[in-house]
């Protein structure tokens, strides 16, 4: 059911730029009408300019209009499962299309776990908790 999405991020996976850590990482996302965007991680000198593989991927799909996502997959580069840092959990948050889409963690074609978006980032803030702010504001 996945296998496209899988193929994709192992795919995207190749461009990885990665002369500090030689740790590649490439990730897929499926859009509302059924487009796969893929990215991968991209470094940096100043090594806080890194963008992780997840983002960039996502990035690319909401710079091509694209502003819900209903599936992720992110593959890293080693024998266990890489899962997504705490960054782009919270950006994964922000163009979910809900809080239990897939978020597929890729070994290899045959290995993966699917998780949900809830199950990786529990309670997380969202724009909810910013519209109930101000609400609530009485300056
Ligand atoms: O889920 C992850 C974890 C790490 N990285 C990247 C960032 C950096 O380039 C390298 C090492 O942290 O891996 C990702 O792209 N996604
Ligand atoms: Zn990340």
């Amino acid at each position: 059911m996945y296998k496209e999405l899988i193929e994709a991020a192992l795919t995207a996976r190749e461009n990885a730029y990665v002369p500090y850590s030689q740790f590649k990482v490439g990730s897929a996302v499926l859009t509302e009408d059924g487009q796969i965007i893929s990215g991968c991680n991209i470094e940096n000198a100043s090594y806080g300019a890194t963008n992780c593989a997840e983002r960039t991927a996502i990035f690319n799909a909401v710079s091509q209009g694209h502003r819900h996502i209903k599936a992720l997959a992110v593959v890293g580069d080693t024998s266990t499962f890489t899962y997504p840092c705490g960054i782009c959990r919270q950006v994964m948050v922000e163009f979910a299309l809900n809080k239990d889409i897939p978020i597929i963690i890729v070994k290899n074609s045959e290995e993966y776990l699917v998780k949900t978006l809830e199950d990786i980032l529990p309670g997380a803030f969202t724009k909810s908790d910013l519209d109930a702010h101000k609400g609530e504001k009485n300056v």
